[in-house]
């Protein structure tokens, strides 16, 4: 089975602070996501930069397609983003166009089950479009209920495509979120707001390591 891979998710506001976790972090992730707020607040320039000091690293743009799949993700694509983000709430037609476009690019696609209801039945229908990963995600709003994403990826578990998992995943929860079936481990908070992130990150690191070497 192939390697699982960890994500740094840097829902930061300004590319200054990104490349200042990145600085601590980098070396220990396996992908570096552009996070929402850094998408609207510097657009696809923080792509550029990121990639550029960072190309052997896959850089996720996490833009969260709503609508116009096939154009949307076009500035982030010709910045250099390897993966970028829609959601599964989107209409299929969306989905569809976004998947189309970055396969024709050679960019991979996670499909967002963000605020999803009926995780299962939209999975059987996403599933088959062929998006790159489908991620099950506790948004940052619903974080505060206590919704724990490695629960809810069970709900996943009837499709094969490769999953992610986000949703306030944090260093004492990450070897449970290791083990469950995610390819693609999400960390975003628990790393750039820790006093020292790059301790985080590398702790991180080794916990996955070891479930990789072991499997
Ligand atoms: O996508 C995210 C969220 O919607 C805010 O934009 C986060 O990147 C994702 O949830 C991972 O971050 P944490 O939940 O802080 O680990």
């Amino acid at each position: 089975m192939a390697d699982k891979k960890f994500q740094v998710a840097l829902d930061l506001f300004t590319i200054e602070d990104a490349m200042r976790i990145l600085e601590q972090v980098g070396e220990y992730v396996d992908i570096i996501e552009v996070g929402t707020p850094l998408m609207v607040a510097e657009g696809a320039r923080a792509v550029r930069t990121i990639k550029d000091a960072y190309p052997t690293k896959t850089v996720f743009a996490d833009i969260k397609v709503m609508d116009g799949g096939g154009e949307v993700p076009k500035s982030c694509i010709q910045a250099g983003c390897d993966m970028f983000s829609v959601l599964c709430a989107s209409d299929d037609a969306t989905l569809r166009a976004a998947i189309e476009l970055a396969h024709a690019n050679d960019v991979m696609v996670l499909a967002d089950m963000c605020n999803v209801k009926n995780m299962e039945e939209r999975a059987a229908q996403v599933a088959p479009m062929g998006p790159d990963y489908l991620c099950c995600h506790v948004g940052f709003d619903r974080q505060a209920t206590g919704a724990d994403p490695v629960e809810e990826l069970k709900r996943l578990s009837g499709v094969s495509t490769p999953k992610a998992i986000a949703g306030g995943i944090k260093l004492s929860t990450f070897k449970a979120a290791v083990e469950s079936e995610a390819q693609d481990i999400i960390s975003g908070g628990a790393i750039f707001n820790a006093e020292k992130p790059g301790e985080v990150a590398r702790q991180m690191r080794e916990i996955l390591d070891a479930y990789n070497a072991s499997h």
